[in-house]
């Protein structure tokens, strides 16, 4: 028996006839007589939690004393208590084997909404299909946000299938939103990679299944649109051999129809013709192949081959085939199989049919139950274990909604999420509450008490939580796990807590541009638009120019500050004006200088005043501190009374000193300081103390000497061999040093480090030189001294001018 999200009222005179079903782990809440109002006004009812501190206490008499000691702790009366609500009961251990956390990836148009309607459909969730042209999906979030606004469905849904909990996460699939499609792909056990069964393997496809490579994500293909007349399976089968390199193992075969497209698909597995029937094709009619059935040879000649693919990367398959023939191996072990070799990554299955007319869609989601991993079968996960019952969860998507807020969704590693729990952020070291607590149904949400390890939770009022941050219970409870883990592993501290909770490694942005409000009226708006946005996705970056006061958004390529600009006036109506998209340069030091600086303000009547001497130097290595004092006999007396806080202060000054370098106003880089001397009258604020810190840098930098570096990005050409030479000549005109030449199946692979001020437009300039046959993926690699160019060019593009 299911106990979640029950919610029924017992009546508190036959409080030791408890529930059956009380036991560890149930929370319960007190409420008064939901028909009587005066019992409304008693204090300590209503919202008052008793929470599950009823953790060893299995047996019902003992819980119902549990439950009268909290009334008479709580001083409520207890002859006005006629009811007990018994809300959200959740058992604590849910069998993580019950769980499938999957992603569904697919190239533009290849029918993802339509199969997830479907999923929805068929588990129950929603009662009616939508159609993409009828704008009526329930996961086409971006007509629902625009009718709504809501993104909600964008994220996750949850849907129940074969006794098994699905909870399906949506992963973005823009380039330039790379941080983004990483943060879902991190937090997903499994991935179904949707085909257009008239196109096989398409550009989006190879992208998509290199960041699933990059994660690790076990897969399946499911090869959709096989009613349409052009569609072909083993076309299909054939580009996908073709472009990536594992098995693929295909578990049906279409059958057409006396018309074009599919009819019905052989079960390879289970011997059986399948056949759609109803109007959404909600019932299926099997049919046994056996031996006098047309389709016998067939599906004979296609489980022969499955089996003896199957053997070549799976020993026990391989032990099978040898006692018995291979026609007869049991479902149950080629399921077991097929499971292992999925888990593994030795091989992927292909299904296939077609979502649009109602055909091998719940076939899709047996085979997700049967074949992609759960939770529990991930051993990686088992350095949460550490944790013990303490909580520990990461973010993967914050969404903003009118009415209620920062919604942020979090996969489960350890312990569970409970209704108004505090929580700590290890990022910032904040804490804060959670205030509701959901699961993400089709288009809606149902509030929920608790949620436990391995799901996906949604909660309301977190406004220091981040796209990627992990959270804990406290602060102790990350640094006793970490300490656990370490007993096990023998590795550092440190290492321990990167293992459980890892660093946001937040890529640098490339790109900048200002953005202005179209009017001093919508300022605050976009401000706020801003700020919700950078939450959402911590790749942009949004600073003030501390000259022009301009705000400056930093980001991750064209594309990336183009939607965000697109985001900012679809969702919060405001339309922005962007400036020129330019290149960050940086300002590398690499001569030394020292100045004393002096600033005095008088604000009424107080003088605040400052005498600073510094020295600026280039780092020797990265791990040079920031800022060191001098310790020398004549110095350390003046500086032995500074308060750490005055030195923070000092530092963030020093910070915004670096913004603007001597050269071409670049942030400045490989820069360390010494300070020699402070002196600050008593009243000194820290804004002059701060200001005086940065003007200080300024005259440094004045006296100093930069190189211009630029970024470079490490690009991933994917092509066919006619390709090649033309990608090649024009990768060297781009100034691009060739790293790596691989080849995989049939498509040649070339691993290049490009500066980026060579790569802007390229996705367009690739697509037409090569018709759409390449494709490419970006990151940004480092920092380098320019070359095959003069710096003179490059400070005539930043400023306009050659230098003098
Ligand atoms: N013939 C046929 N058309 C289909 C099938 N599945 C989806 N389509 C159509 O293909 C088009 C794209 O389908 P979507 O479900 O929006 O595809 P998608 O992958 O979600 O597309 P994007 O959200 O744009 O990436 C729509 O017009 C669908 O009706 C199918 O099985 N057969």
């Amino acid at each position: 028996m299911s106990l979640e999200s029950t919610l029924d009222y017992y009546d508190m005179k036959e409080g030791y006839n408890l529930p059956q079903f009380v036991e560890a782990s149930t929370s319960y809440e007190l409420v008064s007589d939901p028909s009587d109002p005066s019992t409304a006004a008693l204090p300590g009812l209503g919202s008052h939690f008793l929470g599950s501190q009823f953790a060893d206490e299995t047996n019902k008499r003992t819980v119902s004393l549990v439950l009268l000691f909290s009334l008479w702790a709580t001083r409520t009366p207890m002859d006005r208590i006629k009811y007990i609500q018994v809300s959200s009961v959740t058992h604590k251990n849910e069998d993580l084997h019950k769980i499938r956390n999957i992603g569904i990836l697919a190239h533009i148009d290849a029918g993802k909404t339509t199969t997830t309607e479907r999923m929805l459909y068929y588990s129950g969730k929603i009662d009616h299909m939508g159609e993409v042209h009828d704008g009526n999906t329930v996961t086409d979030y971006l007509e629902q946000e625009r009718d709504r606004g809501i993104t909600i469905t964008s994220a996750s849904v949850t849907i129940p299938w074969l006794n098994h909990k699905i909870n399906i996460i949506d992963t973005p699939g823009h380039i330039d939103f790379t941080f983004e499609v990483e943060q879902s792909l991190k937090v997903i056990d499994g991935a179904v990679v949707i085909l257009d069964g008239s196109a096989g393997v398409e550009a989006q496809t190879v992208t998509v299944w290199r960041q699933a490579d990059k994660y690790n994500v076990p897969r399946m293909i499911y090869v959709n649109k096989m009613d349409r007349m052009d569609s072909n399976f083993d076309f299909c089968l054939k580009s996908l051999a073709n472009k990536f390199d594992t098995v693929f193992l295909p578990l049906q075969v279409p059958v057409r129809g006396s018309k074009a497209g599919i009819s019905a698909i052989i079960d390879i597995i289970n011997k059986h013709l399948l056949v759609w029937s109803g109007e959404q094709g909600d019932e299926i009619i099997r049919t046994p192949l056996d031996e006098s059935h047309e389709l016998y040879e067939l599906t004979q000649r296609c489980r022969n081959e499955l089996v003896e693919k199957l053997s070549d990367i799976d020993d026990e398959i391989a032990e099978l085939v040898l006692k018995e023939d291979s026609y007869s191996i049991a479902v149950e072990h080629l399921y077991q199989a097929l499971r292992r070799v999925t888990v593994n990554q030795k091989g992927v299955v292909v299904l296939c049919g077609s979502s649009y007319k109602n055909i091998g869609v719940q076939k899709l989601l047996d085979a997700v139950v049967n074949i992609l991993p759960s939770p529990g079968t991930r051993k990686d996960l088992d350095n949460y274990n550490s944790f013990g019952d303490n909580l520990c969860a990461s973010a993967f998507k914050v969404v903003h909604e009118k009415q209620k807020g920062p919604i942020t969704f979090f996969r489960i590693y350890s312990g569970s999420m409970k209704k108004g729990q505090r929580i700590h952020v290890v990022r910032n070291e904040k804490n804060e509450q959670i205030q509701k607590l959901m699961i993400a149904l089709a288009d809606d949400y149902e509030e929920v008490s608790e949620v436990t390890k391995g799901n996906i939770a949604a909660t309301t009022g977190l406004k220091h939580v981040f796209s990627g941050d992990f959270v804990t219970n406290s602060g102790s409870s990350v640094s006793n796990a970490a300490r656990e883990l370490q007993k096990r592993k023998k590795i550092s501290y440190d290492e321990c807590l990167n293992l459980l909770c890892p660093r946001m490694s937040i890529p640098e942005p490339v790109f900048f541009c200002s953005i202005e409000a179209p009017s001093q009226a919508l300022q605050t708006a976009l401000d706020n638009a801003l700020e919700q946005l950078q939450k959402e996705d911590p790749s942009l970056r949004i600073k003030i120019d501390p000259d022009t006061g301009q705000t400056i958004m930093g980001g991750m390529g064209e594309l990336h500050l183009e939607i965000v600009k697109d985001r900012i006036f679809t969702k919060y109506k405001v339309e922005a004006d962007i400036g020129p998209l330019q290149i960050a340069y940086k300002e590398y030091l690499i001569k030394s200088a020292k100045y004393s600086h002096s600033l005095s303000v008088t604000v009424g009547a107080v003088n605040h005043a400052v005498k600073i001497t510094l020295s600026i130097l280039p780092k020797e290595s990265e791990e040079d501190e920031f800022l060191v004092l001098d310790n020398s006999l004549d110095c350390v007396m003046n500086l032995r009374a500074i308060t750490p806080k005055r030195l923070s202060v000092l530092r963030n000054g020093l910070e915004d000193g670096l913004q603007r370098g001597p050269k071409v106003g670049c942030q400045v880089s490989n820069a360390k300081f010494m300070l020699h001397w402070l002196e600050a009258k008593k009243m000194t604020s820290d804004s002059v103390l701060s200001s005086a810190a940065a003007q200080c840098v300024q005259k440094l930098l004045a006296r100093t000497e930069t190189i211009i570096m630029e970024p470079i990005m490490n690009l991933n050409v994917i092509t066919d061999e006619k390709q090649l030479g033309g990608i090649m000549s024009d990768l060297s005109r781009r100034r691009a040093d060739i790293c790596e030449f691989t080849s995989r199946g049939h498509s040649r692979v070339i691993k290049a480090l490009v500066p980026l001020a060579e790569l802007l437009g390229y996705s367009k300039q690739l697509r037409i030189a090569t018709s759409g046959n390449a494709t490419f993926t970006m990151e940004f690699e480092c920092y380098k001294e320019i070359r095959g160019k003069s710096e003179n060019e490059v400070i005539k593009e930043i400023t306009g001018f050659y230098p003098t």
